[in-house]
């Protein structure tokens, strides 16, 4: 095949006019995305290599290596990995696979980032970065295995096209070519790219090395110096998570946290341990600070990077973690696990098995430690994965107490923004309360202020404010805590306003009837309230039912749900009821009053979010209602 000139992908053409014109402030990056690439294609290599030996063509030092060309102006990146197809190429160097990318393009043009790396990395465009320092970058590269003239260059100079040709390559692998900008031209110093790699890529386990020349006295002439030449190693190479904690500075911690997460933040937590004993094991796990944009995706992968002595056998082992802890990144590597082990192998693996019981223990201490000794940085942490933390309540049984107590709530008594624990309200609650009432909504804001509250405004009691959509799922699998049942404000019969009940209950008995006849299709009974204060009606769910924003989820899900018991509620000392009742005595057939009742089941509809059956009718309706009461003075 000859040369072919190739579109970029829309979404690669907006990242790379980002990373051209607005990311310039960190552009040394672009080694380390390069450098983390070679490094993740040699262990593809060194693994693959496990199983077909022919691969590692002829058992080479797996390296990277950094080749300046003063001359020429250009950088090469070059690894002796797995390298990459004709077709590998296209679709790694052409596309972004992410299916997030619209979304993320979205976020960056809404936070108008222009000199915000963090995101970039999140994303994972780092082979673009290299345009950061290069106006034209060129990548020869073999799949190892393949015949050597089988090799594919690919070139672009960001001006929206690339170029494929064939080529010849002896050796495996992939040379990043970058023609260095005429800003960036201090790339090509040593002490640069070697205090580059130190800051960035130290714990790179291949070696990243680079020919370095030298001048030294010669020996036979004093007077003159010679030049010596020698390969010399940057990184360190030392596998961080096998080391002692005490050797490990806080930088070093951060920068592993970088490179395995792809995030460009400080994490909020470090755990790093070794088990010993039955099964052996070291973990080096983080609790990011921020939420990755991709994190309700399908994309988004769980599980840390598992190595089995010292070889990477996969980016993420998903069977190492619940599903409610995928927030967590980092590495752990066992010595008790074979080599070959696969994804099946692993599901039910005792050896994993064992781990992931430490590490789940693990991260909820420490998240409990940390909710302890620093009340703020938790909540913050709360905010970004407590929706996904709350998912353990519901699919780790055994340790559904544990997570209860990490839960944060906002309340009544709270201030906007502020959370409590379930432990902190029971310790408010008067002795004479026995249930830990709570309120599920959209937000705030419209919650505190829905007729539900009336009651417990009055009688000054504190509810807890939930306004995650998976609430009141949680909470109705959690049932209690520290034997203190839940109670819904929104649903079941509450007693808390109940004065004279079984009186009101004969008095309005009647025309409790006569609404309960009118409103059979829509509810399942009428009954006098005992939370409003108010408000003369509003709609509640069945004890064991779903509420309603729940039941709106699933259907916008497209799941038909049965039919929950829905109750309208009616306040007795409301004037308006009161009146009603004067209607119904004197004259008990009144289409006037059927017509009330339709009214107010719609207004008990619109308390509750939700749409009167008929809009157009009811604002009629609420018209004629309106001109016939509205007088002058
Ligand atoms: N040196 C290399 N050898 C082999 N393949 C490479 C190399 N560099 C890049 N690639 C291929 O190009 C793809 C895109 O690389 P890029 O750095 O843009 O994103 P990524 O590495 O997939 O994402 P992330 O940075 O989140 O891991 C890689 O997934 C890989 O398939």
């Amino acid at each position: 095949m000859t040369a072919n000139k190739h579109v970029f992908k829309a979404e690669v053409n907006k990242i790379l006019d980002l990373m051209i014109h607005s990311l310039y402030s960190h552009k040394e990056i672009f080694l380390r995305e390069l450098i983390s690439n070679a490094s993740d294609a040699i262990d593809k290599a060194r693994y693959e290599a496990l199983t077909d030996a022919s691969l590692a063509e002829g058992g080479e030092e797996w390296k990277i290596q950094l080749i300046v060309d003063k001359e020429a102006g250009t950088l090469t990146v070059r690894d002796n990995g797995i390298g990459m197809t004709r077709d590998e190429a296209v679709e790694a160097l052409g596309t972004i696979a992410h299916s997030g990318t619209k979304e993320f393009m979205n976020l960056l043009e809404s936070r108008k980032v222009t000199d915000n790396p963090e995101l970039i990395g999140q994303f994972g465009v780092g082979f673009y970065a290299a345009f950061m320092v290069a106006d034209r970058v060129r990548v020869v590269t073999r799949k190892a295995g393949a015949d050597p003239a089988h090799a594919v260059v690919w070139e672009s100079d960001a001006d929206g096209t690339y170029t494929l040709d064939d080529t010849e390559k002896a050796s495996k692998g992939t040379d990043v070519i970058l023609h260095l900008k005429e800003d960036s031209k201090e790339c090509l110093e040593e002490w640069q790219l070697r205090k580059i790699v130190k800051q960035y890529s130290d714990f790179i386990e291949y070696p990243v090395v680079m020919d370095v020349t030298r001048s030294k006295p010669d020996p036979e002439d004093k007077e003159k110096t010679i030049s010596e030449t020698k390969e010399e190693t940057f990184n360190s190479r030392k596998a961080i998570w096998l080391k002692d904690k005490a050797e490990i500075t806080a930088e070093e911690y951060n920068e592993f946290y970088k490179h395995v997460s792809h995030d460009f933040t400080n994490p909020a937590r470090t755990i790093h341990y070794r088990a010993e004993g039955t099964t052996e094991f070291s973990a080096l796990l983080y609790l990011p600070s921020a939420r990755p944009f991709d994190i309700y995706t399908q994309d988004y992968k769980i599980g840390p990077t598992l190595y089995v002595r010292r070889v990477q056998i996969m980016d993420h082992c998903e069977a190492m973690l619940p599903p409610y802890l995928r927030f967590v990144k980092g590495v752990v590597e066992s010595s008790d696990l074979p080599l070959n082990v696969s994804r099946e192998v692993l599901q039910d693996n005792k050896v994993v098995t064992v781990i992931k019981k430490s590490l789940t223990k693990k991260i909820l201490d420490t998240l409990a430690d940390m909710k302890k000794e620093d009340a703020e940085a938790y909540g913050k942490f709360y905010g970004e994965f407590g929706r996904i933390l709350k998912e353990g309540i519901h699919h780790d049984f055994e340790r559904r107490e544990t997570i209860a107590d990490l839960l944060l709530f906002e309340s009544t008594k709270t201030e906007a923004g502020k959370k409590t624990t379930l432990a902190e309200y029971i310790e408010r609650m008067p002795e004479d309360q026995k249930e830990i009432y709570y309120i599920t909504g959209v937000d705030r804001a419209s919650t505190e202020s829905s007729p539900y509250l009336e009651v417990f405004k009055e009688k000054d009691i504190e509810v807890l404010i939930m306004t995650d959509d998976i609430d009141d799922i949680i909470i109705s699998g959690l049932g209690a805590y520290k034997e203190k049942e839940f109670q819904s404000a929104i649903k079941g019969d509450l007693d808390l306003g109940a004065e004279n009940k079984e009186e009101k209950k004969k008095e309005f008995g009647d025309l409790l009837e006569l609404m309960k006849e009118e409103l059979k299709d829509q509810v399942a009974e009428v009954r006098i309230s005992g939370r409003l204060k108010d408000s003369a009606v509003c709609l509640v769910a069945g004890e064991h039912d779903l509420d309603p924003k729940m039941v709106k989820m699933f259907q916008a899900m497209g799941q038909e749900l049965p039919k929950g018991q829905r109750v309208l509620e009616v306040n007795p000392d409301h004037q308006l009821i009161a009146r009603m009742k004067e209607l119904f005595a004197a004259d008990s057939k009144s289409e006037k009053l059927k017509g009330y009742v339709g009214l107010l089941f719609d207004q008990a509809l619109l308390l509750e979010g939700d749409m009167p059956r008929d809009p157009v009718a009811f604002a009629k309706a609420l018209s004629k209602l309106m001109a016939e009461g509205v007088s002058v003075g």
